[in-house]
């Protein structure tokens, strides 16, 4: 049994020298990642196609090796294929009726024949002698060359004849590691897994960079949806996951910044923070979920201005899709269920942002900062292989419990900024209600009692959840959200 694996079309249409250095990269990547399933996998390139064998003693591997190479950058589709010589076109009928007989009794079919090397036959009459012969000789519902039941596929290679058992579809795009690197902002909702996605695939090694503004739960979460799409989409190649601990630079924005301009100032510090993480690591673009109007305040006009905080190169390839085409891929490569347990933290600081944001405005509310935040955070930073999460993958997220009524003995504290608390204060008859901002509870929180129980309370329960995760990761056992 042979796998072959045919090039993604765009590699075929390279000038020679490239596509040699591409196909010579796409065996590279497939003998690597196909030697995690086997160390036996054997891998040999053609100009036009990758040959993998599997030992005749050793079938296990053929569904093994057929889902990792559907997953492999740079592949156009994957034939699997029985291998034979052949004398004549009558011997390419019978090898076909021998193998196809039974399968084709009652179904309409068709035979596609591919042909390469010297033959005194062409593609068409070895199609019309098979399918003549089949036609006849086996209880087949008739020829049909449009939508038949089945398509008969051969493939002929000079004297080896390829009985094509099965198609399965690749990935496209290019293979690893033959565009240049990116880093890709996660947070772990829908759109920064596709993008990231959308990069492993176009072959740039993809590392991840995190901003943890939300405690451990919320970091293990992004590090196993960036780990799920390394090993199964880019494993060929080691890459990196930094994660940045953010809440300092969230602090000072909460404290310094006016509101409305909260979005637009905390994304470009985080651009800011990676750039100067991808300077390091000699890392020419970044790459966000950001998508148009997604969110009212993912403008042109904010993005514009978002890219003015550096020179870095920023791509968004998700900038023109529907949200739902990007739930719908990421249901496809199995980043949904992460994404759909992760909140979307980012959009909680600022209750009205701003949807026209002015460069000079936000500069001056920049100019507010303490002179050293970001040198700090980035000291801060954790960098790690990302081979490292592989130990954190069974790891589940705890969950908070959330309920809507109060009982006997709970403590409420209110984590709304102050301007909100004070616009709308939260009274509930009989019950003790402590007002402290969220962004003040990682200071205060030792004030509290550990022995007694806490309801956490905000408007959209977003960032009550996020502190009540912190305050167990403190050791808090008796926490909940309180959602009236
Ligand atoms: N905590 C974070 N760490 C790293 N990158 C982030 C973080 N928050 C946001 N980003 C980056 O900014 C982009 C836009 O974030 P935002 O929260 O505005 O939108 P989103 O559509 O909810 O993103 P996502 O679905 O990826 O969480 C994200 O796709 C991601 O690339």
């Amino acid at each position: 049994m042979k796998f072959i694996v045919k090039l993604f079309p765009e590699i075929m249409m390279k000038s020679k020298p490239v596509r040699m250095r591409f196909t010579k990269m796409l065996e590279t990547n497939i003998r690597n990642v196909l030697k995690k399933v086997d160390e036996t996998a054997k891998v040999q390139r053609q100009w036009d196609k990758i040959m993998v064998m599997v030992p005749d003693d050793r079938p296990d591997l053929v569904e093994a090796f057929g889902e990792r190479l559907a997953c492999i950058p740079g592949i156009a589709h994957v034939l699997q294929v029985s291998v034979s010589t052949f004398t004549s076109v009558d011997d390419i009928y019978k090898q076909t009726l021998a193998v196809y007989k039974e399968e084709l009794a009652g179904k309409t079919f068709c035979v596609r024949v591919k042909r390469a090397g010297k033959h005194d036959f062409n593609s068409i009459e070895v199609e019309r002698y098979v399918g003549g012969g089949l036609n006849q000789f086996t209880d087949a519902a008739g020829v049909r060359l449009k939508d038949p039941d089945m398509t008969v596929n051969l493939e002929i290679d000079n004297d080896n004849l390829y009985l094509v058992d099965k198609r399965i579809e690749g990935l496209g795009g290019f293979p690893m590691a033959t565009q240049e690197d990116v880093l890709s902002l996660i947070s772990g909702g829908f759109d920064s897994g596709v993008s990231s996605y959308q990069f492993i695939k176009r072959g740039s090694r993809t590392h991840y960079c995190f901003f943890n503004l939300g405690g451990d739960q919320h970091e293990i979460g992004v590090k196993q949806v960036a780990y799920h799409l390394w090993q199964k989409y880019g494993e060929s190649h080691k890459v990196k996951f930094i994660s940045v601990p953010f809440d300092p630079v969230v602090q000072e924005i909460l404290e310094r910044v006016d509101n409305g301009q909260m979005g637009v100032v905390l994304k470009r510090m985080m651009m800011r923070a990676a750039a100067r993480v991808a300077q390091k690591m000699g890392i020419q673009a970044l790459v966000t979920g950001e998508a148009m109007g997604q969110v009212s305040s993912q403008t042109l006009t904010n993005l514009n201005v978002i890219d003015r905080c550096t020179e870095q190169l920023i791509l968004r390839p998700l900038i023109a899709m529907d949200k739902q085409d990007i739930i719908n891929l990421s249901r496809q490569i199995g980043t949904e269920d992460f994404a759909k347990s992760i909140p979307e933290y980012c959009g909680v600081i600022s209750q009205k942002p701003t949807v026209k944001a002015v460069l000079s405005k936000v500069e001056a509310e920049e100019a507010k900062f303490s002179e050293d935040l970001l040198d700090r955070v980035i000291a801060d930073a954790e960098i790690i292989d990302i081979r490292e999460i592989a130990a954190q993958m069974d790891t589940k997220i705890t969950e908070t419990e959330t309920v809507d009524a109060i009982s006997a003995g709970e403590i409420i504290i209110d984590v709304r900024a102050p301007e909100e608390e004070e616009k709308s204060p939260l009274e509930v008859d009989g019950v003790e209600v402590k007002a402290i901002p969220f962004y003040k509870l990682a200071t205060q929180f030792a004030d509290l009692d550990k022995d007694k129980s806490y309801l956490l309370y905000c408007d959209r329960g977003v960032m009550s959840k996020l502190q009540a995760l912190y305050l167990q990761e403190q050791g808090y056992t008796n926490v909940k959200v309180y959602r009236p």
